[in-house]
């Protein structure tokens, strides 16, 4: 699987995803489906926007007890989805349950949907993390911890910032790193602490982007989509 740009469809209702998915010509994209979306429209939006063939990642970073989110991603599996999250604060116990549900509700010839933990959320600063968390050690070591944990339980990778993807890529080539809070140079950050360029990301060793607002609130959508990809391929730059 190719991972590119990945685009946050962080919209209120489908009507609004489908007149945005308009401003791009016919092509598959990567595109994720936050809690925004998905509480709202349900199950259904999956299908729909997978029906356009576009390929999905299901943000849903869920968290719970063992048991509870083994059998939700038993659940989600049998969306066809491409890649889901969890938060790697919910255990080992917890990451491997996810990864069983998720065996169990892939049917016969179809591919498991790839799954990664959330180690670090990108809208949090270490100052945040060790006063509100009361985790004592640096930002890094929280999120190079975290990745260890999820790599233990078999996971395919996880979400941190472009900051600590050097140091969780010696966990191997293979372990995915999706690095979201991305933002061209004059971009306001907003609610998110750890950012980087595209051009960062590739350079830190990052598996893919996931850009929002920067192409969702930009006047012209698909334009600042290929200069986000140009500078996340390293054309040109
Ligand atoms: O640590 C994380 C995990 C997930 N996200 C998600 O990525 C997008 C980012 O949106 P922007 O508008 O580009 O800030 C959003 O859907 C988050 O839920 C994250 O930002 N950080």
């Amino acid at each position: 699987m190719e991972y590119p740009v990945i685009i946050a469809l962080d919209f209120p209702s489908g009507a609004e995803v489908f007149h945005f998915l308009r401003k791009f010509p016919d092509e598959p994209l990567f595109v994720k489906v936050g809690m925004e979306l998905f509480y709202r429209e349900g199950p259904a939006i999956v299908q729909q926007i997978k029906g356009m063939g576009h390929s999905i990642f299901l943000d849903l970073k869920l968290h719970d007890i063992p048991n509870t989110v083994g059998r939700a991603m038993k659940g989600i599996a049998r969306l066809g989805v491409d890649l889901v999250t969890v938060h790697a604060a919910g255990g080992t116990e917890m990451m491997k349950a996810a990864l069983a549900g998720l065996d169990q509700g892939t049917g016969a010839g179809q591919k498991r949907p790839k799954c990664v933990a959330v180690t670090q959320l990108t809208s949090t600063s270490e100052w945040q993390m060790q006063k509100e968390q009361l985790v004592l050690s640096t930002l890094e070591q929280s999120v190079y911890h975290y990745a260890k944990l999820a790599k233990q339980s078999g996971l395919d990778g996880v979400i941190s910032s472009v900051h600590e993807a050097p140091i969780i890529r010696h966990l191997g080539e293979e372990f995915l790193i999706i690095t979201p809070g991305i933002r061209l140079e004059n971009d306001d950050v907003r609610d998110q602490k750890r950012v980087a360029t595209p051009k960062q990301a590739r350079q830190s060793g990052a598996s893919a982007i996931v850009v929002g607002r920067s192409i969702t609130e930009s006047h012209d959508p698909y334009e600042t989509f290929l200069k986000i990809k140009q500078q996340w391929e390293l054309i040109g730059v």
